[in-house]
């Protein structure tokens, strides 16, 4: 399989003069999981919304294999984005927005047999938290090189959490995954290469986690 490449290289952005993110660069690869950590407010959800397009900073260069791309999101084929606020339409049932995304229902339900009852209900019937995984799971088996999940964890009961992980390994055969998420055990024990955005908007690629993230203040 060829592997593919997406980086992030300059990205910088400010809200109001106020610095956020400063020359900031970070790589993704298929076949790999990147974890992305820090704590509240050092910008994890600008820079994802950066890498996919939809967020312009003061500067930002995202390249596919080397070639630049100016909006990553129009890109056929390529990034699919977990926002940490629930996406799908609430009026739409749980098939027709399978459908739309290019996702089996049946793969939701072959890890998780308690979602076959939802499967013509409507996204606006579903509990906050199946709402939630249905939508981290339309991304994550979405047929894209490369995901972004902002908080994948968040929301979700302990064994699914764990059964989530199983399909990160899984999914990560054939995209590149990047996992953003305060659970900071289950990022850095399932990445293969973890980044800690640490005040004011450096971006750390940690070459030991625990010790790396205790230096800096990150964890006890
Ligand atoms: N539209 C905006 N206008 C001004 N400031 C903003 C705007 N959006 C975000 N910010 C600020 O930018 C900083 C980074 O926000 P961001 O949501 O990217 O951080 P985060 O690391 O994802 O935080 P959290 O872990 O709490 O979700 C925060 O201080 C936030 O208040």
């Amino acid at each position: 399989m060829i592997t593919h490449k997406l980086e992030a290289d300059s990205m910088w952005l400010e809200y109001n003069n106020r610095k956020i993110l400063q020359n900031i660069y970070i790589q993704l690869e298929t076949g790999k999981v990147t974890g992305l950590l820090g704590r509240n407010g050092t910008g994890k959800s600008s820079l994802l919304r950066m890498i996919l397009g939809s967020l312009r900073g003061q500067s930002q260069s995202v390249r596919w294999n080397g070639d630049y791309i100016a909006h990553p999101y129009q890109e056929p084929g390529l990034v699919r984005y977990l926002p940490q606020f629930n996406f799908i339409p609430p009026n739409m049932r749980i098939n027709q927005i399978c459908r739309m995304y290019q996702v089996e229902y049946d793969r939701m339900i072959d890890f998780f047999p308690e979602l076959q009852t939802s499967r013509y209900t409507s996204a606006a019937k579903l509990s906050g938290g199946y709402k939630r995984l249905i939508e981290t799971l339309l991304i994550l088996f979405s047929p894209v090189k490369f995901v972004l999940l902002d908080e994948p964890f968040t929301h979700l009961s302990p064994r699914s959490i764990e059964t989530l992980v199983k399909i990160i390994h899984l999914e990560k055969q054939n995209k590149g995954i990047l996992v953003s998420d305060h659970m900071h055990q289950y990022v850095t024990n399932l990445s293969d290469a973890v980044y800690l955005l640490a005040p004011v908007g450096r971006c750390i690629l940690l070459k030991d986690p625990v010790k790396d993230m205790k230096l800096m203040g990150y964890i006890r």
